[in-house]
């Protein structure tokens, strides 16, 4: 993707390359007052997008070996920040939080969400505080999560009995991971408001629309790097996004619509317990700040941030104990002690998988989903290292690099989950945010507010998945490691693997 973007941008920009040197010279903001770290020089006007590779938090991570660990860089018209040691990472999200509270939102994610209405791309301040408590409140709070765990019972339940009707055949596991993940979150959005096939094909459609928007999101878009071009457009991606808009509206007006209906006609939909969507209705009707359209955001956030990040998750984890059998006899072993051979795996289970837990952390430590996090924008002036970070500047918190750091993990590239089990070295790192050497899920006010369900969601299908079935990969496909980063950080070859029973607990899952 980054190729294709460095080759567009070259066609295009050097025709136009005279008309913006002028303002290029004129309009930089003056160096004199700011002490700028150093960085690697790019090129006039296109600064370093041409050289940017396809893994940018490997090359980020090659260029602070040559430039320290905070450097600056252009691309195109944005002056970029990469910060890429704990110490550094730790001032952005702790000391300068307030002035780099901001997620830089790409010109397809306001789009998407509206103008920027969604938790993860809207401006910090009241509105973001509002909605992300809301967010907090009534979905992901501890008792919502407890509350909650029949449903994600059921939805591994049904997961693990379609498999038995599959053993021996090669399954693609993070599909299988995904359609879980989308199944738990749609009860949790909607519950009971529509079920059966209507559900599935709803899944099936916002499968499609999770994508293709994390697609446009996660697309170099010269638009974002230059500006004053974004009303041409020159890449077609604010035009496809529009394009794609009222897809997601018809889908989602649907579902509001039937629930609408529901809630006039009395029914509770799924039980006793509320939904979130039917929460957010009865705000709604309570209070008129709330529109329809930051109701779909929200959901929208739920969907597309929550599925696709866990079942990449489980895909990673596979693959890791797939290549290392002794982790995956290790963590067979656990879950024997725990569960019993003849159970099934229960989410109260998950607390004492201390192994599988390592085996997460490991994983997470050597392939997070969003290794850059999700990049900030300064909002003012503000000192990093002794340097000052201009207003309106791109900043990357290259978690990857200090998760990586060879001064802080012993050979930092192998698998060893042992790392997080040795109590001893008195690292302990959890996902909350505060071991700046260990950030899966980000820091500080704009922390993942996932995390928990995430967490659970991705031990527990785990579990579920070792507990049942021995994997193999099929013959002649390799296990390769390897990722390939948009937003996300995606297997490059999905997984497949071939499941044969461990147990004979068919009957639990039937
Ligand atoms: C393995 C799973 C997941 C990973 C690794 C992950 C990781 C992240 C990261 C790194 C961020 C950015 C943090 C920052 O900028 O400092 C983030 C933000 C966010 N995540 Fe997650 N996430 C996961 C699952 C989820 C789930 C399950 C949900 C919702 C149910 C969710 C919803 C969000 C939202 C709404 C934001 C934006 C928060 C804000 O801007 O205030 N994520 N996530």
């Amino acid at each position: 993707m980054m190729d294709e973007l460095a080759s567009t941008a070259f066609a295009v920009l050097i025709v136009i390359a005279s008309v913006f040197l002028y303002s290029w010279i004129f309009k930089k903001p003056s160096k004199e007052s700011a002490l700028l770290p150093p960085g690697p020089r790019g090129l006039p006007i296109l600064g370093y997008l041409p050289f940017l590779r396809p893994n940018l938090h490997q090359q980020f991570t090659e260029l602070a070996g040559r430039y320290g660990p905070i450097y600056q860089l252009w691309l195109g018209k944005k002056l970029c920040f990469v910060i890429n040691s704990p110490g550094l990472i730790k001032e952005v999200v702790r000391d300068q939080d307030t002035m780099l509270a901001n997620h830089d939102a790409p010109v397809a994610a306001l789009i998407a969400t509206y103008g920027g209405l969604s938790v993860a791309w809207s401006p910090y301040g009241p509105y973001w505080r509002d909605m992300r408590k809301l967010f907090v409140r009534e979905l992901l709070s501890n008792n919502n999560l407890e509350a909650s765990c029949n449903l994600r019972t059921e939805e591994v339940r049904k997961a693990i009995g379609n498999l038995y009707s599959k053993i021996g055949t090669s399954i693609d596991i993070g599909e299988l991971a995904f359609v879980t993940e989308l199944n738990v979150v749609l009860k949790l959005l909607w519950g009971g408001t529509i079920d059966g096939d209507k559900q599935d094909e709803v899944g099936v459609e916002l499968r499609k629309v999770a994508s293709k928007m994390i697609h446009l999101i996660g697309q170099p878009n010269i638009s974002d790097f230059f500006p004053v071009l974004a009303r041409f457009d020159i890449q077609g991606i604010a035009k496809a996004t529009k394009n794609f808009l009222p897809h997601i509206d018809r889908i989602l007006d649907n579902v509001i619509n039937e629930r609408m209906k529901m809630n006039s006609d009395g029914g509770e939909g799924d039980n006793k317990r509320k939904d979130f969507l039917q929460i957010l209705l009865q705000l709604k009707e309570k209070n008129t700040s709330i529109s329809l359209i930051q109701i779909k955001s929200i959901l929208m956030d739920i969907v597309v941030g929550g599925t696709d990040t866990t079942a990449i998750t489980v895909e990673w984890v596979m693959t890791e104990i797939l290549r290392n059998p002794d982790a995956m006899k290790r963590v067979q072993q656990e879950l024997t002690n725990v569960v019993g051979i003849n159970n099934s795996v229960e989410e109260f289970h998950v607390s004492k998988l201390q192994y599988l837990d390592a085996v997460v952390k490991e994983t997470f430590r050597l392939h997070p989903p969003l290794p850059l996090l999700i990049p900030r924008i300064s909002s003012q002036s503000c000192m990093v290292g002794g340097y000052t970070i201009p207003k309106g500047s791109r900043v990357f918190l290259n978690t990857w690099s200090a998760q990586m750091d060879p001064q802080i993990w012993e050979n930092p590239s192998e698998f060893r989950p042992e790392r997080f089990l040795n109590v001893d070295s008195g690292k302990v790192c959890d996902y909350l945010g505060n071991s700046f050497e260990y950030l899966p899920f980000g820091s500080g006010r704009r922390i993942c507010p996932g995390l928990h369900l995430a967490e659970k969601m991705v031990m527990y299908v785990l579990a579920s998945l070792l507990h049942s079935f021995d994997w193999k990969i099929p013959e002649g496909k390799n296990l390769d490691a390897s990722g390939t980063f948009g937003i996300l950080m995606r297997k490059t070859e999905p997984l497949f693997a071939i499941p044969s029973p461990r147990s004979s607990n068919l009957s639990l899952y039937a």
